[in-house]
C-alpha cells in the first residue's frame, strides 16, 4: 500500500542517444547520459470512481491520473499522444517545462498548436532541462477538470550535488473533483445568467478521495458514518516511513479551483523546493499550495514517538466554504514495521487555518526565498536584473460583456483564435488575430480597486497579444480588485508558460511606482506560478530569452474559461526563423496555407 517511488513504469523505452556534439556537451556538464524517453499514450474517457462515486474521467493508457513520467535533467521526452476521445480534440501541456527551442510542444490549443483530432496521433518532443517537481495536464477547454493530468518528475543528473539529502521520496498530485460533468460545467459558466460550478465535492490525492464521508470513519470499523467501499480507485494513500529518516514529499496541485493547505499531524515540514527551484529551507506546520504550484518538503521522522499512524490532511481554503463544505482529503503516514496500516490515528485529523486567514498565507508566501550562497552555485540561480525595460500592469476583475459574466484583464476578456498564434506569427498571417496590442496599464489612474467595476467601461472580447522583443526585462504587476459582487475579491494563481520568473514581492491595495522600493531583488524565488491576494498586487520579472508564444493566465480552470489570461508573443522575429513542427499547425489558416502550397 505504501508507494515509495518505484522505478518508472511509464518509461516504455530508454533509447541510447546519438553522441552529437550537443549531447556530448550536456554529458560533460552533467556527467551523465542524457537519454531519450519514448512514450506512447492513448487518451480516452473511462468509468472511474475518484471519490468512490462512479463517474467518467479522462484516462491515459487506462489509468487515472495518467502515468507518472520520471526523467533526469537533460533527457529528451517524446510522447506520441493518440486521441481516442471520439468527438473532441485534445492537447497536453507540460507544466513548468520551459520548452526552449520547442515552443510548438507547449501543448496549448490555439496558442502553440492545433488540438489533436479524434483518432489522430501527435508527437510531443522536448528536453527537460531542470530537475524538479512538475506535472502535465490538458489545456483545451476545461479538460484538466475532467481529469486529464499526471506527474512529471525530473531528477538531478547528479544527485550528490543536490542541496539536501533524503532516504526516500513520495509524490502527491493534488486535484479537486465535481460530480457534474465538465461539458455541462462549461455551458453553465457561459450561460446567462452564469451558473457557477460551486465548490468541489472532493479533493483527490493521486486521484483518490472520498465523497460525503469522513475517512476518519473508514478507519473506525465500529462507525457507520460512511460506506467505505474498499474500491482500489479511491482507497486512501498510505505513506510508509521508518523512524529517524528523512523523506522528500513532492506535492503538486492541479486543482481546477481549490486553494489547498497541507499538513501532517504532529510533524513539521521543511520547505526546500518550489516549482522546480530550490528555496532557502524553512520549517512550517502547514503549507498553502495553489493550483499550478509545486513544492518539495522534507519530513524528518524523528519527531515524536516513532510509531503509530498520523493523518496527512489537505484542506480547502481561499474560498468561502459551501454547505456542506468540501471535506479535507486525508491520507495516512504509517511508521512501519511497528504499526499496522489498519490502526487508525489515535486523534482527530489536524485543523487547517480558517479559509480566509490571508495573513497566515501571506506570511508563508513572503517566507519563500531563493537558495543563494555557496550551495546554490551549482543550480545557476541568478538574481534578477535590477531594472525593468517595460512594466505591464494587469488589472484582474470581472465585467459583463453583453449579459455574460467574464473575467477581464485591463478590460479585455481573452478569446482564442482558430489558427494557433505560433503558426500565424511564424508565417506572418496577420488576419489570424487582432494585431492591435492590449494595453500595458488599466484605463484610469483613478480606478477604485475596492469597488465593483463600473459596468459602462466597455469590456470587450479580444485575442490580441503582447509582443515582447527579445532580451528585454519585463515586469508584470498583477493588480487584484473587487469583482462584480460588492466586497468580494478572490485569490488567483497566475501561471506563465515558457518561463520561470522572479517573484519580486506582494503588497496590499493599489500598486504605485513608489512600491518598487519593496521589491526583493536580492534573493527573490524563481517560480512559474504565483498568487495574487484579494485587493493586493504581486510583482514579477522575467527576461525574454525564450522565443515562442506563451500563455500567462489564472490557473483556476473556470476563470481561464471565462477569459482570465493574456498572451505573450516573445521575440517575434526569432519565431519567424525557428524550425517548428508543422504537424502542430495543420488547422485554421496555417492548415489552409499548407494545403495550398501542396497543391501548387
Ligand atoms: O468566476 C467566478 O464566478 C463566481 C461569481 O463571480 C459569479 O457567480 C465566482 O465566485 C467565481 O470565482
Amino acid at each position: 500500500m505504501g508507494f515509495i517511488l518505484e522505478p518508472p513504469s511509464s518509461r516504455t523505452s530508454v533509447v541510447a542517444t546519438m553522441f552529437s556534439v550537443s549531447w556530448l556537451l550536456i554529458f560533460l556538464v552533467q556527467s551523465s547520459f542524457a537519454r531519450v524517453i519514448d512514450l506512447k499514450w492513448e487518451v480516452e474517457y473511462k468509468h472511474w470512481s475518484p471519490d468512490c462515486i462512479e463517474s467518467v474521467v479522462m484516462a491515459i493508457n487506462g489509468t487515472f491520473p495518467g502515468p507518472t513520467i520520471e526523467a533526469t535533467a537533460g533527457d529528451t521526452v517524446n510522447i506520441a499522444l493518440t486521441n481516442h476521445l471520439h468527438t473532441e480534440g485534445v492537447v497536453i501541456h507540460w507544466h513548468g517545462i520551459t520548452q526552449k527551442g520547442t515552443p510548438w510542444a507547449d501543448g496549448t490549443a490555439s496558442i502553440s498548436q492545433c488540438a489533436i483530432n479524434a483518432g489522430e496521433t501527435f508527437v510531443y518532443s522536448f528536453t527537460v532541462e531542470k530537475a524538479g517537481t512538475y506535472f502535465y495536464h490538458g489545456h483545451y477547454g476545461m479538460q484538466r477538470s475532467a481529469g486529464l493530468y499526471g506527474s512529471l518528475i525530473v531528477h538531478e543528473a547528479e544527485p550528490v550535488r543536490q542541496p539536501f539529502k533524503y532516504d526516500g521520496e513520495f509524490n502527491l498530485l493534488l486535484s479537486d473533483w465535481w460530480h457534474q460533468n465538465v461539458h455541462r460545467q462549461e455551458v453553465d459558466l457561459s450561460g446567462v445568467p452564469i451558473r457557477f460550478i460551486g465548490e468541489p465535492q472532493a479533493i483527490l490525492i493521486n486521484g483518490k478521495g472520498q465523497y460525503n464521508c469522513s475517512i476518519a470513519a473508514h478507519f473506525d470499523k465500529s462507525s457507520n458514518v460512511c460506506n467505505f467501499t474498499e474500491k482500489e480507485q479511491c482507497k486512501p494513500e498510505v505513506l510508509q516511513v521508518k523512524p529517524n529518516k528523512k523523506y522528500r514529499i513532492r506535492i503538486a496541485s492541479t486543482t481546477a479551483l481549490a486553494s489547498l493547505n497541507f499538513m501532517i499531524q504532529g510533524h513539521k515540514l521543511e520547505v526546500v523546493e518550489a516549482d522546480g527551484n530550490y528555496v532557502k529551507p524553512f520549517l512550517v506546520d502547514d503549507l498553502d499550495i495553489y493550483s499550478g504550484e509545486s513544492y518539495s518538503v522534507l519530513l524528518n521522522t524523528n519527531q515524536g514517538p516513532p510509531s503509530g499512524n498520523y493523518w496527512i490532511s489537505i484542506g480547502v481554503r481561499g474560498r468561502k466554504p459551501e454547505d456542506p463544505p468540501t471535506p479535507p482529503a486525508l491520507a495516512i503516514l504509517n511508521y512501519y514495521p511497528m504499526t499496522p496500516v489498519s490502526k487508525h490515528p489515535s486523534s482527530a485529523p489536524p485543523v487547517h487555518p480558517v479559509w480566509n486567514n490571508y495573513t497566515h498565507s501571506k506570511l508563508f508566501s513572503n517566507e519563500i526565498k531563493a537558495l543563494t550562497g555557496p550551495k546554490s552555485k551549482d543550480f545557476n540561480y541568478k538574481p534578477p536584473p535590477q531594472k525593468q525595460d517595460r512594466r505591464i500592469v494587469l488589472l484582474n476583475t470581472q465585467n459583463k460583456i453583453k449579459k455574460n459574466v467574464k473575467w477581464t484583464i485591463n478590460n479585455i476578456s481573452l478569446t482564442l483564435p482558430s489558427t494557433p498564434y505560433l503558426g500565424a506569427i511564424k508565417y506572418g498571417i496577420d488576419n489570424a488575430f487582432t494585431q492591435e496590442s492590449p494595453p500595458d496599464h488599466y484605463n484610469s489612474p483613478s480606478y477604485n480597486i475596492e469597488e465593483p467595476p463600473p459596468l459602462e467601461t466597455n469590456a470587450i472580447y479580444s485575442n490580441a497579444v503582447y509582443k515582447l522583443p527579445s532580451n528585454k526585462v519585463i515586469d508584470v504587476i498583477l493588480q487584484n480588485a473587487n469583482m462584480l459582487t460588492k466586497e468580494h475579491s478572490e485569490i488567483h494563481p497566475w501561471h506563465l508558460h515558457g518561463h520561470d520568473f522572479w517573484v519580486l514581492g506582494y503588497g496590499e491595495g493599489k500598486f504605485s511606482d513608489a512600491n518598487e522600493t519593496l521589491f526583493n531583488t536580492v534573493d527573490p524565488p524563481l517560480r512559474n506560478t504565483v498568487v495574487v491576494y484579494p485587493y493586493g498586487w504581486t510583482a514579477l520579472r522575467f527576461v525574454t530569452d525564450n522565443p515562442g508564444v506563451w500563455a500567462f493566465h489564472c490557473h483556476i480552470e473556470p476563470h481561464l474559461h471565462m477569459g482570465m489570461g493574456v498572451i505573450f508573443a516573445e521575440a517575434v522575429e526569432e519565431i519567424k526563423k525557428m524550425k517548428v513542427n508543422k504537424e502542430a499547425l495543420v488547422c485554421g489558416l496555417t492548415g489552409k496555407m499548407f494545403m495550398n502550397s501542396h497543391n501548387d
